[in-house]
């Protein structure tokens, strides 16, 4: 077994669409709509579905909002360096939620970012010891 991907759903496709591929430098993959469900299927990420867990954006047609609830944590993407991430990301607009550095607690330097959802995600410098 392996892990295929995780799913999130938003409330406006091709605005998701960009910041995961614009911002977080991300891939479309492959996209379809389901009329009789009426909505759409978005994959996206790093490399082909075939070796790499990626992420499923679901567009309900017509909603365009979502109570994120308190039980979502985040999504982890890994980044050569946090601190030169969250300064392009700022740059091209996107929201911090957590400026870089050592993890609560802990050594691992990571940095949060918020998706047009609303949905944060973390990033984590390459090249540590997870602690
Ligand atoms: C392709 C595979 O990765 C899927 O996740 S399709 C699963 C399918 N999704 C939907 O129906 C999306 C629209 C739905 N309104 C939603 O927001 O989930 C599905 O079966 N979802 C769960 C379900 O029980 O319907
Ligand atoms: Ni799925």
């Amino acid at each position: 077994m392996r892990l295929l991907h995780t799913m999130l759903r938003t409330g406006d496709l091709q605005r998701a669409i960009d910041f995961y591929t614009q911002v977080l430098g991300m891939r479309l993959l492959r996209q379809k709509d389901y009329p009789e469900g009426e909505f759409t299927l978005a994959f996206l990420g790093y490399g082909d579905e075939s070796e790499h867990t990626v992420l499923e954006l679901t567009y309900n047609w017509g909603v365009e909002h979502y109570d994120l609830g308190n039980g979502y944590g985040h999504i982890a993407i890994e980044v050569e360096d946090a601190q030169a991430a969250t300064a392009r990301i700022r740059a091209q607009g996107g929201k911090i939620l957590r400026e870089a550095g050592p993890m609560n607690a802990g050594t691992t330097i990571i940095a949060f970012v918020e998706d047009p959802d609303g949905y944060p995600i973390e990033l984590i410098q390459a090249g540590q010891a997870i602690g």
